[in-house]
């Protein structure tokens, strides 16, 4: 048995579609954009491709695009302030600080400066704890990603068995609560857990999160289980110098026993900038009293 593969790119391409056609009700209701301000301090390359993404696919979408590029000796004092400017700016509907941030710069502490209203990454305490709550709530955009892909392939997910493997606040967590609303059972694996090829072995559905290249096998899996990898690690190619992306997930092993399995890259990826924008017009909706966009 060879699994699908589940297309994330695609998927995050309708996406970005549909958020693409919902905007010019907002504008039309309001005479302005939605705008996404995003905010990047220092020179982490990686950081800088998804800042420069995130702000194409912004404007794409027919949204306001703000990016504040600060230096790495940018204090914690200083971002906050930026933070707050930001949160008063009636034109920003949704601010994100990327992450990681340079070292002694508390990210807990600039998270909780954000308006909550306007916390598209859904990091901030008030929204952890409303999704925790299962109320409505800003939801970080990587599990919200994956619970689409998941329900896209799977429809109803009641009653099946979940393990999400990481415990982060990033993705573990709101993974683990999101699985939960939709009724799963759900197991939250980590480094202490004894038995973790069993805890995996009796899920139908496994969201790799765990930040190990490779780390969970084809031999791990129950036959036919849909496997979410979030994972994105590089690690050196055959060819001297040169690197290649791998998820948490041994795909070529995983693929011979699972149902449906999302590849790296172009499988959860792409789908978190797509619900960034979606989180984007999601808070300007809400911001401006009218009701949620439809069908996002
Ligand atoms: N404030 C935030 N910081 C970070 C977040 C976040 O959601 N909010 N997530 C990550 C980085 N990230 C977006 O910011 C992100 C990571 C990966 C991708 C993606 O499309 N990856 C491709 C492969 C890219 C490559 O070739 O290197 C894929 O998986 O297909 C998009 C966004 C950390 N920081």
């Amino acid at each position: 048995m060879s699994a699908d593969i589940i297309d994330g790119k695609a998927f995050a391409e309708g996406l970005r579609a549909r958020i693409a056609e919902a905007v010019p009700t907002f504008v039309s209701a309001k005479g302005r954009k939605p705008g996404l301000a995003v905010v990047l301090v220092g020179e982490d390359p990686a950081s800088q491709v998804y800042v420069r993404s995130k702000g194409k696919a912004t404007v794409a979408a027919g949204m306001e695009s703000f990016e504040h590029k600060l230096p790495d000796t940018t204090t914690q004092e200083e971002l906050i302030a930026l933070v707050e400017r930001l949160n008063a700016d009636e034109c920003v509907d949704g601010i994100l600080v990327q992450l990681p941030l340079p070292k002694g710069v508390d990210d807990k502490a600039v998270i909780a400066a954000i308006d909550p209203a306007k916390d598209v990454d859904g990091f901030h305490i008030a929204n952890a704890g409303k999704l925790a709550v299962g109320e409505e709530a800003l939801v970080p955009c990587t599990p919200l990603g994956c619970l689409m892909l998941l329900k896209d392939r799977l429809g109803d997910l009641s009653g099946l068995d979940a393990v999400v493997v990481g415990r982060s606040n990033i993705v573990g967590k709101p993974m683990a609560q999101l699985l939960l609303q939709e009724n799963c059972t759900v197991t939250v694996a980590h480094s202490r857990t004894r038995d973790l090829p069993g805890a995996v072995r009796r899920a139908d559905i496994v969201v790799a999160a765990v930040g190990r290249p490779e780390m969970i096998r084809g031999d791990w899996l129950k036959p036919g289980a849909t496997v979410i990898d979030v994972g994105i690690n590089r690690i050196p190619a055959k060819e001297a110098g040169k690197t290649r992306l791998v998820g948490d997930v041994e795909f070529a092993s995983a693929r011979d026993v699972a149902g449906a399995i999302t590849p790296v890259p172009g499988g959860v990826g792409p789908m978190t900038i797509a619900v960034l924008l979606r989180n984007t017009l999601v808070a300007a909706h809400a911001r401006a009293g009218l009701p949620p966009p439809a069908g996002l």
